[in-house]
């Protein structure tokens, strides 16, 4: 099947992550689908929705492991099986005032998550983040703009190094941050006396492990031992449905040159882009619906999805009831 340009340079995208992290992965995919539907010609109802599909299809086989991505794509694809359509006018503006709530949507989490996270923070506080997360920066952003003073520590995040994004991106705020090596994380806990460490997430599953960035994992143990409160920032649409069946997640394998350029002979290279959490070492999960612990995130996915476990369901997002 052939798709537009547009579309197809954005799947291209997410897959070379020129898009990158959770929420934007998820906000490009929805765009996507409003632009396929925008370009579709002529046809039928039944010609829309085999190429709608397809598209849907083509935007989660990029990357594997946000669940963001397919929750984003059926929210917006679930349109096509809510009643029969008797135009492609009709069908075609449903998919993109979905696609239009679904980025809406995330825009007005990503600020409910700052609101409701600065609330934990508190001048004086040292925070070490790991990787690049749009929550966490929401949550320091607002949390600076209401005139709290805290330092940050970003791990640099081998081996793609989305600790420079963080860093920038709070530098340019003006929040003082440290870059650090990510096996500084052990020294500098201890040695500056971190006050909480913030992490995003890339999906939830309903016994709240948390996926995230590899190396996540290693900083919640280390955050343990010093008794440092270990805090994800996550939008809803990152509670995957398909472990209430449990289905596991599978962690991305990324190309061996992103960590080794140039091959050494006898030398074996693995990149896995993710690690899992578990739930015994998060404090708590801040969502835009409020602050859950872990072990809730059960209770979040039946809120969410109370259908069907397969079947996406958006949060917040006011429709039909039942
Ligand atoms: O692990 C990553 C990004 O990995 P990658 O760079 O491989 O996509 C981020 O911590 C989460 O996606 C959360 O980010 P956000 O809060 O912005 O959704």
């Amino acid at each position: 099947m052939e798709f537009p340009e547009e579309v197809t340079s954005i799947a291209e995208d997410i897959k070379t992550m020129k898009i990158r992290g959770a929420g934007r992965i998820a906000k490009a995919a929805a765009r996507a689908l409003m632009i396929a539907a925008e370009r579709f010609q002529g046809g039928s109802v039944d010609e829309f929705v085999n190429y709608m599909r397809a598209t849907g299809e083509l935007l989660i086989s990029t990357r594997p492991t946000a669940v963001s991505l397919p929750n984003a794509v059926n929210y917006v694809l679930r349109v096509l099986e809510e009643r029969r359509y008797t135009s492609v006018e009709e069908v075609r503006k449903a998919v993109i005032e979905a696609a239009r709530s679904f980025i809406e949507y995330s825009e007005q989490a990503l600020k409910k998550i700052g609101e409701i996270g600065a609330r934990l923070i508190k001048t004086g506080d040292r925070i070490l983040t790991h990787c690049n997360s749009k929550a966490v920066e929401s949550i320091l952003i607002t949390a600076w703009r209401q005139g709290k003073r805290f330092e940050v520590y970003a791990t640099e995040t081998r081996p793609r190094y989305q600790g420079h994004i963080t860093s920038m991106d709070l530098a340019m705020e003006g929040i003082p941050v440290t870059l650090i090596p990510d096996a500084a994380v052990l020294q500098v806990m201890e040695s500056k006396r971190i006050t909480k460490v913030i992490v995003g997430a890339d999906t939830v599953t309903a016994n709240g492990a948390v996926i995230n960035k590899i190396g996540t994992s290693q900083i919640a143990l280390a955050a343990r031992l010093f008794r440092i409160p270990f805090i994800v920032a996550t939008e809803t649409y990152k509670f995957s449905p398909y472990t209430v069946v449990g289905q596991p997640v599978e962690i991305e394998e990324r190309p061996a040159e992103e960590v080794l350029p140039a091959h050494i002979p006898g030398v074996k290279v693995r990149n896995p882009a993710f690690d899992a959490t578990p739930p015994d070492y998060i404090d708590m999960i801040v969502t835009e619906r409020g602050i859950i612990p872990p072990k809730s995130a059960a209770l979040m996915l039946w809120e969410l999805f109370h259908r069907k476990p397969s079947e996406s369901r958006l949060p917040g997002v006011e429709e039909d009831s039942g």
